[in-house]
């Protein structure tokens, strides 16, 4: 069995919620804490990665961990090195995954983004079972949707790093172009519904029936 460990994003803009919606509640829970309570019961660290923990703190989190994400600074950069760049925060869920891989510990990490609030135990430990099956060249195992794989919900071996640092260096942040370039095995999804991420304020209507 794999050694295997979670990192959840908590960066982006929120910026068609409106308001950070990492904190949002979903039937009273807010999202991040719904997240990170289901990647602690499949694993035993859970990594959140974030450039403000300060605004989480206060959520009962269960084994979790914060990571601060930081600027990237030049070195980091594929700049000519006369000019002076360090790019600001926030600079997509690519780096902030890259800066937590960076800390993990474990052969395997499980990829949330903090905006699902309909994950299934059962669909993600069936994933954990099939990690032994994975082939050793894959930098991935995910699920896959009508637009591409789902790079937020599903599993990389912590072997990838070099391969994904590399692409970041060259300027790399997209995580489909990242994914098109190296084998990436397939996790079969049972319904997309899990997949829902909540991205605007009609989304968290249609999951929270309180609103
Ligand atoms: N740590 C980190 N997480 C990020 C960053 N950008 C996006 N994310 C996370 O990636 C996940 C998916 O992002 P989106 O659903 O696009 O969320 P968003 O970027 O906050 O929202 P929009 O501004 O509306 O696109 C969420 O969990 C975000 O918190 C980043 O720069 N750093
Ligand atoms: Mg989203």
């Amino acid at each position: 069995m794999h050694s295997l460990s979670a990192i959840v994003l908590a960066g982006g803009k929120s910026s068609r919620m409106g308001e950070d919606k990492a904190l949002l509640p979903v039937q009273g829970v807010p999202l991040l804490k719904r997240v990170c309570d289901v990647a602690s019961s499949l694993c035993n660290l859970v990594y959140i990665i974030t450039p403000t923990p300060e605004k989480y703190q206060h959520l009962s989190l269960n084994n979790c961990q914060f990571v601060r994400e930081v600027p990237l600074s030049q070195e980091n950069l594929s700049t000519p090195t006369s000019t002076k760049v360090t790019l600001p925060l926030p600079h997509g869920p690519l780096v902030g995954f890259a800066q937590g891989l960076a800390v993990v510990q474990t052969d395997w990490v499980l990829l949330l983004a903090c905006d699902l609030p309909k994950l299934q135990i059962e669909v993600l430990q069936n994933w954990v079972e099939e990690l032994e099956n994975v082939p050793e060249d894959a930098i991935a195992a995910l699920p896959c949707h009508d637009k591409g794989w789902d790079p937020l919900c599903g599993f990389y071996p912590r072997s990838c790093f070099p391969v994904l640092n590399a692409f970041i260096t060259q300027g790399g942040r997209s995580f489909q172009s990242w994914l098109a370039q190296h084998p990436v095995h397939i996790l079969s999804l049972p319904s997309t519904e899990m997949l829902f991420n909540c991205n605007t304020p009609e989304d968290l209507a249609l999951v929270d029936d309180t609103r």
